[in-house]
C-alpha cells in the first residue's frame, strides 16, 4: 500500500512542477536556494532527492523517501533497501516478496509466514464406544505437528467433564467430535442445555459471540434421516447463537470410509488455523435469516426435501406418496413444538412478570440470567413441582398424601419422628453439580459447578414454598378417605426436607434460608451432594445434615454421580472430613444400585470411618422408568432382604461402633446408627425437635446428643411391624400385597 501512496505522490508532484520554474539539471538557481536540482525528470525536493545522502536519483528511477534510490526496474521501498522486479516490499518485514503473492495480508511471501498462535484449543468429544476419543487424539497431535500454527494450550476433554456454562465466556477454540445416538449418550446433556439456551426467549441471541468452533460429526448413514442429526444440530445451535464457525460441519459416516473423511476434515480445520483471517469473529448465522426461513429454505428441521428446486434430488413418483405423508407428519410435529415451545414461554413471561406491551429491558448478561428457562420450566410442571422465583421448587411427596389419608408415613417417621403431612419439601436450588444416573428429575434440572444465576430473596423463597405448599394441600381436600383432622394439621409445616431436586447448599442465601425456617420452628433436613465441602463448613446448624454418598470409590462415584467437577473425589472426601467437625446430627444416605455401588464395602467402611456420621441410611434404589435418562432397569434395584444382608456387612465390619438400628421396610430403607445414640440399651435416633429449637434459640454450643428421642418399638429393625406405624392403616393396592419393592419415587423424600 505505501509503494502505491509513494507512486500517486510521486505522479501528482510531477505534475506541479511542470511549468516555467521547471527546475533543471545542475541548475541550482532554477530548482530552489536550498537543495539541488535533478536530472531529466524534475521532482520536487522531498521526492527526489536522497535527503539523507543528499543525492539526486537517476532519471528512470522512482524516487524514494528516506533513504538512497531504487534502480529502476525496482519498486521504491520505504525503510531499506529496494525490492527486485516483480517483488513487493514485505509490510511487516524486511523483505522483499513474489508480487503475485500480493493480495495476501501482512505476512506476504510466500515461505516467509509466521506461524499463526492460538492461545488456547479445546477438543471436546463425545463417544460411547471410543471412536471419537480416538480421533480426537488424532486432530490433537495433528496441531501439535504442524509448524505453521503455534496453539500454547491444547485440552481434550469428554464433553461430559465440560461445564456447559463456560461456553458463555469460552475465549478458547472448541472443536467439537461428536458421535451421534439415537439411544441415551453422553451427548445428551450438552445438546439439552444448548437447545434450551437455543430456544430461551431471555437469552441474547449472540450470548456465544465469544466463541469460535468447529465441529465434526461421527455417525452411521444406515440411520437415515438420524445420520449425524446431534453433531448438526449442536452445530447449527452454536451458530445461532452468535459464536463463529470457522471451519463447515464434518459428516463421517461409519457406514462408509469413516476414518478416510475424518482425515480429510481434520486436515481441511487445521490448514484453515493456519489462515489468521479465518479465526477471526465473524458471526454470520445470526443475521443470515430467521429460524422460521431457514427451516423453510432448508427443510432441515422438518424432515421436507426440495423437490423441485434442488436439481440433484430425483423423487420416484411412487415415492410421492410416501414424501408427502412424511412432509406433513413433519409439519404437524414441528406446529406442535412450536406451540409447546410458545406456551413454556408465555408461562415463563407471566412467572418472572414480563409483559409484553411494556418495552422489554435489553436481556441481562448471560451470566445473570434465571435459572429455570422454560423448557426447565415446563419438565419441572410437568413432574408436579411449582417453581418459586428463578431457582426454588416445592413439591407435595407421596408420603404426604398417604399420611392425610392415613395410610402411613415415610421413612423419616420411623427413624426420626416425623409426620409427612407436617413436611415440606422443597429447594432453594434447582441446580446441581451432578448428573447422577439414578436422578428421578430425568436430568430436567440445570446444573453448574458454581451459582450462574440471578439470586432470589431467601423470604421471598420460603413464603413462596409455603404458599405453593398449602395451596397443593388444598387441592387434595377432595381426594378420598383424606382425613379432616391431619388435613387441619397440614396448615402448620413443621418440617421442612431440602432435598427436593438440585443442590441446596449451592444456593448463596442458605444459611438465612434455615434460620428463617427455625425461626418458625419448622425442622431443617438438608441434603448436600458432597460437592461443596466450604458451603458445609460453612453452614450454620440444623436439625439433621445429609451427605449423598452413592458410591465408594472415585471410579465408581464418577459413574454414578457422573460430577462436573473434575476434582470431584478431593471435594467428596473433604466433605466428608468437614461433616466429622460439625458436632450435630449428620447422615450418610447411601443408595444402593446392584451391579453398581453393592460390591464396595470395604471403600464405604472407610469413608465412614472419615466423615463419622451420626447415621447411615441405606436405601435400594427406587426404579421409576429411567427410559432415555440411564440404563438402570428393575435388575439394579435390590430387594429388601438384599438391602439388610448389606447392612449387616456393612456394620460387622464397623468393628462395634456401629449397629442397625431401624427400618423401613415400605421404602427398602435400613438405619445403621451410632452407639451413641443407644442409651442404656434404648435406641435414641428420634427427634426431640422443640428441644432443637430452644437450643438454637440459646445461641450456645450444642451436640447431635442435646436434642435425640426414643425410638419406638415397631420402627426398631427386627419388630414385626417393619418400620410401620401401628396407628395407621395399611393399605395393599389391588392383586398386590408386597411391600419389600421399593416404592418411593422419591429417593430424596
Ligand atoms: C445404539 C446405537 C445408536 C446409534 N444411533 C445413531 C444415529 O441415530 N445416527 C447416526 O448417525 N449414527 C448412529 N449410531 C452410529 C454411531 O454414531 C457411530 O457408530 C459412531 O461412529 C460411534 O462413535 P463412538 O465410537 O465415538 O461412540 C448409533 C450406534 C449405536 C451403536
Ligand atoms: S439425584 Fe440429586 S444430586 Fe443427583 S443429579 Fe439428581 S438432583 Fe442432582
Amino acid at each position: 500500500m505505501s509503494n502505491f501512496i509513494n507512486s500517486l505522490l510521486y505522479g501528482f508532484t510531477n505534475i506541479l512542477s511542470v511549468g516555467p520554474e521547471e527546475p533543471k539539471e545542475g541548475d541550482s538557481a532554477g530548482c530552489g536556494s536550498e537543495q539541488g536540482c535533478c536530472k531529466d525528470q524534475p521532482k520536487v525536493k522531498q521526492a527526489c532527492q536522497n535527503e539523507a545522502a543528499d543525492a539526486c536519483c537517476s532519471s528512470s528511477s522512482e524516487p524514494k523517501q528516506n533513504t538512497g534510490c531504487c534502480s529502476s526496474s525496482s519498486e521504491p521501498k520505504q525503510e531499506t533497501g529496494c525490492c527486485k522486479d516483480n517483488t513487493v516490499k514485505s509490510e511487516t518485514k524486511d523483505t522483499c516478496c513474489q508480487s503475485s503473492d500480493t493480495g495476501k495480508e501482512a505476512c506476504a511471501c510466500e515461505g516467509e509466514k509466521e506461524p499463526v498462535v492460538i492461545d488456547h484449543l479445546k477438543i471436546i468429544f463425545s463417544t460411547l464406544t471410543g471412536t471419537a476419543k480416538t480421533m480426537a487424539s488424532e486432530i490433537e497431535n495433528k496441531i501439535r505437528q504442524n509448524d505453521r500454527v503455534t496453539v500454547n494450550k491444547v485440552d481434550i476433554m469428554d464433553i461430559t467433564e465440560y461445564d456447559n456454562d463456560n461456553l458463555l465466556q469460552e475465549t478458547a477454540i472448541c472443536v467439537f467430535i461428536l458421535s451421534t445416538y439415537n439411544v441415551e449418550g453422553p451427548l445428551d446433556w450438552f445438546s439439552n442445555w444448548l437447545h434450551d439456551l437455543r430456544y430461551d426467549f431471555r437469552v441474547d441471541r449472540d450470548a456465544l459471540k465469544k466463541l469460535r468452533y468447529s465441529v465434526c460429526g461421527l455417525g452411521d448413514s444406515a440411520y437415515g434421516d438420524e445420520f449425524n442429526v446431534a453433531a448438526a444440530n449442536i452445530d447449527k445451535w452454536l451458530g445461532r447463537l452468535g459464536a463463529t464457525r470457522i471451519y463447515p460441519l464434518g459428516e463421517c459416516d461409519k457406514n462408509a470410509d469413516q476414518k478416510g473423511q475424518f482425515d480429510t476434515w481434520s486436515n481441511g480445520f487445521v490448514s484453515e488455523l493456519e489462515d489468521k483471517q479465518c479465526l477471526e469473529f465473524s458471526p454470520t448465522d445470526i443475521s443470515y435469516q430467521s429460524d422460521e426461513e431457514e427451516d423453510e429454505a432448508s427443510g432441515e428441521e422438518n424432515g421436507e426435501i426440495d423437490i423441485e428446486g434442488s436439481g440433484d434430488e430425483m423423487v420416484d413418483l411412487e415415492d410421492m406418496g410416501n414424501m408427502a405423508s412424511k412432509i406433513k407428519a413433519a409439519k404437524a410435529r414441528r406446529a406442535e413444538e412450536e406451540e409447546d415451545y410458545e406456551n413454556s414461554k408465555a408461562k415463563a413471561k407471566r412467572m418472572i412478570g414480563v409483559d409484553d406491551n411494556k418495552p422489554r429491558e435489553k436481556a441481562s448478561a448471560p451470566q445473570a440470567r434465571e435459572m429455570v428457562s422454560p423448557m426447565i420450566m415446563k419438565n419441572l410442571t410437568k413432574q408436579g413441582y411449582k417453581v418459586i422465583g428463578t431457582h426454588s421448587g416445592v413439591k407435595i411427596c407421596r408420603w404426604t398424601k398417604s399420611a392425610l389419608r392415613g395410610r402411613g408415613f415415610c421413612y423419616k417417621h420411623a427413624f426420626y419422628g416425623i409426620q409427612s403431612h407436617l413436611c415440606m419439601e422443597t429447594t432453594p436450588s434447582l441446580a446441581c453439580a451432578n448428573k447422577c444416573v439414578f436422578c428421578w428429575r430425568h436430568h430436567t434440572n440445570p446444573v453448574g459447578t458454581t451459582w450462574r444465576w440471578k439470586v432470589d430473596d431467601p423470604q421471598f423463597i420460603l413464603d413462596g414454598a409455603m404458599e405453593n405448599h398449602y395451596k397443593m394441600i388444598k387441592q387434595l381436600k377432595g381426594v378420598p378417605g383424606v382425613k379432616a383432622e391431619r388435613f387441619q394439621e397440614a396448615f402448620t409445616i413443621r418440617h421442612c426436607a431440602l432435598s427436593l431436586v438440585g443442590e441446596p447448599i449451592f444456593y448463596p442465601h442458605i444459611n438465612d434460608f434455615v434460620t428463617m425456617l427455625h425461626k418458625k420452628r419448622i425442622s431443617s433436613f438438608l441434603v448436600t451432594n458432597a460437592q461443596f465441602p466450604d458451603k458445609i463448613a460453612e453452614m450454620v446448624p440444623i436439625t439433621q445434615l445429609y451427605v449423598s454418598v452413592d458410591a465408594a470409590t472415585k471410579e465408581t462415584l464418577k459413574k454414578i454421580d457422573r460430577p462436573l467437577f473434575r476434582d470431584f473425589w478431593e471435594r467428596f472426601l473433604n466433605c466428608l472430613e468437614q461433616l466429622a467437625l460439625k458436632g450435630q446430627r449428620t447422615v450418610y444416605r447411601m443408595t444402593l444400585v446392584k451391579g453398581h455401588n453393592t460390591a464396595e464395602i470395604d471403600g464405604y467402611v472407610e469413608l465412614i470411618r472419615r466423615g463419622k456420621p451420626s447415621f447411615i441410611e441405606v436405601k435400594g434404589v427406587t426404579y421409576c422408568g429411567y427410559s432415555g435418562a440411564s440404563d438402570l432397569t428393575m435388575a439394579n434395584v435390590p430387594f429388601h432382604v438384599e438391602v439388610i444382608d448389606f447392612c449387616q456387612k456393612l456394620v460387622s465390619k464397623l468393628g462395634g461402633d456401629y449397629e442397625i438400628s431401624a427400618e423401613h421396610a415400605h421404602s427398602c430403607s435400613l438405619l445403621i446408627a451410632h452407639k451413641d445414640f443407644k442409651v442404656d440399651g434404648v435406641w435414641h435416633t428420634h427427634i426431640d425437635y422443640n428441644k432443637f429449637f430452644e437450643l438454637v434459640e440459646s445461641g450456645k454450643p450444642f451436640n447431635s446428643l442435646d436434642y435425640m428421642a426414643k425410638t419406638p418399638e415397631w420402627a426398631l429393625h427386627g419388630h414385626e411391624a417393619a418400620g410401620f406405624d401401628p396407628e395407621e392403616t395399611r393399605f395393599y393396592r389391588k392383586n398386590r400385597k408386597v411391600v419389600a419393592a421399593p416404592e418411593n419415587p422419591d429417593i430424596n423424600a
